[in-house]
């Protein structure tokens, strides 16, 4: 992992993610679907970077060939310099349905992930207790998934991705079914997490906001075959907070990278995130 990034806010940081000119098709009825039309990005140690892009343009599937699911009909990805699904576990990942075992306590599904990740029984017990506390969950250690609501079922599923010894974390729309209220507490409790921790994250998300207030960098994916269209370095310090939202230079990038978004679909605006 010498190599270095490229782009973005920390020149000096070694590169976890590297996406060199990835391209990827379907088979439809007929001929061949181009999904991925040559994506080239990067994640650095501690970055924490969204994507965005418009609905069907190849979010969800670019994560599922970083996770090592699909192999690239061209293009190079590298995670920690390891190519992507070269070994099972080079990545965490992070579905927007928490997917915890439902014969599993909370701290059990915590325990189990630890376990296949080579950890020893009692050191897995440890970990998941501590993390539990750690994220004020520990009264939920002992229930079962599903009489938890759907923002502490995220929140499990997060601490599972944290605790996993993986050096890149992929958040496929984490809070995308969960209501409004919700959804905004769980990005102010995942930012103050994060701000902690600096582990590094690519996020796929449908809200400029969640984006803008969360992230180092932000790439716009053009509709199929998507290709990077923008990039943009988010310039706010941390700590942040949500009162960001009402600065008026998160306005101005928030329509900014709304017009982009609008240009790649075509449309009128309507359904602004
Ligand atoms: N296994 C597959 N076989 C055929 N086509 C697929 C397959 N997986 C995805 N697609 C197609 O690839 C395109 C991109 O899908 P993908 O789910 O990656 O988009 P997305 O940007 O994540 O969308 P959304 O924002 O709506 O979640 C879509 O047109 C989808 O129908």
């Amino acid at each position: 992992m010498n190599r270095k990034r490229s782009n973005g806010a920390s020149p000096s940081a070694p590169l976890v993610l590297e996406v060199d000119r990835v391209a990827l098709s379907y088979p439809q009825a007929a001929g061949r679907t181009q999904v991925l039309g040559g994506v080239s990005l990067s994640v650095g140690a501690g970055e924490f970077v969204s994507l965005l892009g418009p609905s069907g343009s190849g979010k969800t599937t670019l994560l599922g060939l970083v996770g090592g699911l699909e192999r690239p009909d061209s293009g190079r990805i590298l995670v920690a310099g390891e190519p992507a699904g070269s070994r099972p576990g080079l990545a965490a990942y992070m579905p927007q349905q928490a997917a915890l075992l439902p014969w599993r306590t909370v701290q059990g599904n915590i325990e189990l992930a630890l376990r296949i990740a080579g950890r020893s029984r009692e050191e897995a017990r440890r970990l998941a207790r501590e993390g539990l506390e750690r994220l004020g969950l520990e009264r939920h250690a002992r229930s079962y998934p599903q009489v938890l609501s759907g923002g502490m079922q995220q929140r499990v599923s997060f601490l599972r991705a944290l605790l996993s010894p993986q050096p890149l974390m992929l958040l496929d729309e984490p809070f995308g079914a969960l209501d409004a209220l919700t959804r905004q507490e769980m990005q102010e409790w995942l930012l103050s997490l994060w701000e902690q921790d600096r582990r590094s994250v690519l996020l796929v998300t449908h809200s400029i906001e969640e984006a803008l207030l969360l992230s180092d960098r932000i790439l716009v994916l053009s509709s199929a075959p998507a290709t990077i269209v923008r990039e943009l370095a988010v310039p706010f310090g941390r700590p942040r907070r949500r009162q960001l939202w009402s600065e008026s230079a998160f306005g101005e990038l928030k329509e900014e990278l709304y017009q982009a978004l609008r240009r790649e679909r075509g449309g009128s605006g309507e359904g602004r995130a």
